[in-house]
């Protein structure tokens, strides 16, 4: 059989609109409410593309919400031939050049002039009615008849001309009656919160007109569109449209204006702290009309602490409208009003300082987790932010500046024992205890590069501590032997040292690797052949830890000359169980043992030397005794 004998015929694809109304409604729009958007979408193009032609047209759009919701515009308008082309057959738009490619310059010039250019914004009506009627006249051609459509959500519709007087000027209104079940969506309340909500800044005016004849304006000139008497009278007027628009009053207000993209508006400084993880929601306008109050893309992820509203003419609507469509230009806008927010926060350290901590002291704790993955954040903002340290609550950077170099410790305890004492002997501490804190300290030296930083060790705080002098040394050399003797059974050293605060009589130096040091070394003791071996090749050369004894303590001086030895043994004890109380670290089994023995021996003591007293006698028997 050869191929003649079995003719291809040429057919066209047939839609099922109700299956594709189905479509838009449950996959597509977010809810039945998008209706209205894109009629007064279609309107405003219709304005557009009319004064386009007639710059002096009027430019007004009319709601009404009574039994049948209807929406007028002073638009284009369209010959019947117009309403077959566009109308009426989805997926085609007056918006794109004659060829309808969505690519090229007719994407362009709707991008340019429309809202609209995908051709299948009417079909948003066919969520909330089942029939939508169309009464136009075309400005473009006068003499042209005005026409009625009515389409129906099964596919079909129907078309007549009307007399001239049906229409007398050009224009266009679409009337649609609710289903039973979407009526909700067209009541007058409804509808003018709708058109407040999506038509607040649009540039024509619109009026809704409720089912008395109140007539409501919707939408105004945005303020930062406006002129304002003064920059402050400016800022108020920012600050009570983010009252209305979000709720809140702004710590401060970001103007942005990118003109490449046609965008303006403000980025709001949110008044108290939010998480980082919570993303916000930016209200985007495009050319006027609501695009997303949710677009958490038009920012940066480390700008969480701001709301941003802004209207462009130059960004792209996903084909639902309810997003923005992630292309190159989004992504420099991002860009752009990243450094825009930026050269805020930067700024603010130079003209407003109270401001950036008023800032940093409700987003410091979300600015410093961020910063430690947001390697420009940290730049910004690391001299910025507040750190505990011994010269009080200060920025990194005012504190390296009198300490080029910065010790840290790791915890709370180590800083509130060692602070008071490595700050009275001259040395730079920042409280690295607090989450985020010594990560983000250790990172100052990549933006300062003269400053250093260390964690604090036994061996520098020691080694800034004013030495006593020989002779006193001497004199307490025999205490020290005992002394020595006694805390080495914890693997810790004595030095006798002079330092303020002179209340304090002794300073534990501990650190974390010495600590784990000693308990590794602790279980190769106590482990069999096979572990010890292993352990013990992991043997480092740890500091010890290290028990300073403040010869400027009373306390000290007397317990050096404390000739009983016992009495010599329990003073030790006492102290090194005090220093340890004092570093807020968990107690060992035989550190708990020790100072029970210390309190009950100190105690014994008293009472005895009380006796002794009372009796009129001395306690010199207790000092010859001696043996421990
Ligand atoms: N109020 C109106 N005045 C004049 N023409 C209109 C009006 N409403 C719709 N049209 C015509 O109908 C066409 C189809 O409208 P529809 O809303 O379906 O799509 P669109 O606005 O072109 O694109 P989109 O799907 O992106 O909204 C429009 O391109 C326009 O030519």
């Amino acid at each position: 059989m050869s191929p003649t004998d079995n003719p291809t015929s040429a057919h066209t694809f047939q839609v099922d609109l109700r299956g594709l109304v189905d479509l838009l409604s449950h996959h597509l729009y977010s809810s039945p409410r998008v209706y209205l958007r894109e009629l007064l979408q279609n309107a405003v193009d219709a304005i557009s593309a009319r004064r386009a032609l007639d710059p002096g047209a009027p430019a007004r759009i009319t709601v009404r919400a009574d039994d049948e919701l209807s929406v007028t515009d002073t638009g284009i308008g369209l010959t019947e031939q117009d309403v077959h082309t566009f109308l009426a057959t989805i997926g085609r738009s007056s918006k794109r050049d004659a060829d309808g490619r969505l690519d090229g310059a007719g994407l362009a010039r709707a991008r340019g002039d429309f809202i609209g250019q995908f051709g299948i914004g009417l079909l948003a009506c066919f969520v909330v009615a089942d029939e939508i009627t169309v009464v136009t006249r075309s400005a473009a051609t006068p003499d042209a008849p005005a026409i009625e459509w009515r389409g129906s959500s099964d596919g079909s519709y129907t078309i007549r001309t009307l007399p001239a007087s049906a229409k007398p000027e050009p224009g266009t209104t679409v009337t649609l009656v609710p289903r039973a079940d979407a009526a909700e969506w067209t009541r007058a309340g409804r509808v003018l919160a709708l058109a407040r909500d999506f038509g607040s800044l649009l540039r024509h005016d619109v009026t809704v007109v409720d089912g008395n004849g109140t007539e409501h304006r919707v939408n105004r000139t945005p303020p930062w569109a406006e002129r304002h008497a003064s920059p402050l009278a400016r800022r108020d007027a920012l600050a009570e449209y983010c009252r209305a628009a979000f709720d809140f009053t702004p710590l401060d207000t970001i103007e942005l204006d990118l003109p490449l993209v046609g965008l303006r508006g403000v980025a709001y400084v949110l008044p108290d702290a939010a998480p980082p993880s919570r993303r916000n929601g930016h209200r985007v306008h495009l050319k006027g009309m609501l695009l997303s109050d949710q677009a958490d893309e038009l920012l940066p992820d480390w700008a969480f602490f701001v709301r941003c509203v802004v209207d462009t003419d130059g960004l792209r609507p996903t084909a639902s409208r309810e997003g923005l469509y992630a292309d190159e230009t989004l992504a420099a806008v991002r860009d752009a009003l990243g450094a825009r927010i930026r050269d805020w926060l930067t700024g603010l350290s130079a003209s407003d300082p109270a401001l950036l901590h008023r800032f940093l002291s409700v987003h410091h704790l979300a600015v410093k987790e961020l910063a430690r993955y947001d390697d420009e954040l940290l730049r910004m903002m690391l001299p910025w932010l507040p750190f505990e340290t011994t010269d009080g609550n200060v920025t990194l950077d005012e504190f390296a500046r009198s300490h080029p170099a910065v010790l840290v410790t790791r915890t709370v305890e180590e800083f509130r024992q060692v602070a008071p004492i490595a700050g009275a002997a001259g040395l730079g501490v920042v409280n690295g205890g607090y989450t985020y804190d010594h990560d983000l300290v250790h990172r100052l030296p990549e933006i300062r590069p003269g400053v250093s930083v260390s964690d604090l060790d036994p061996g520098t705080v020691t080694a800034h501590l004013d030495t006593v002098d020989p002779a006193a040394e001497l004199a307490a050399n025999a205490f020290l032997a005992i002394a020595r003797e006694v805390v080495g059974r914890f693997d810790c050293d004595v030095a006798l040292r002079s330092f303020h605060p002179t209340n304090a009589p002794a300073l534990l130096l501990d650190n974390r690797e010495a600590r784990h040091e000693r308990t590794r070394a602790q279980l190769a003791d106590e482990a069999d052949r096979l572990w010890a071996d292993i352990l013990g090749s992991l043997r480092a050369e740890a500091p010890r830890a290290q028990l300073v004894l403040n010869h400027l303590n009373p306390l000290v001086r007397r317990a050096a000359t404390v000739t009983s030895r016992e009495l010599a043994v329990t003073a030790v004890e006492a102290l090194y169980g005090q220093a340890v109380l004092m570093t807020r670290r968990p107690l060992k089994a035989s550190e708990s043992a020790l100072l029970n023995r210390s309190f009950i021996s100190l105690l014994d003591h008293a009472m005895l030397g009380h006796e002794a007293g009372g009796a009129g006698g001395s306690n010199g028997s207790n000092e010859a005794g001696g043996a421990a």
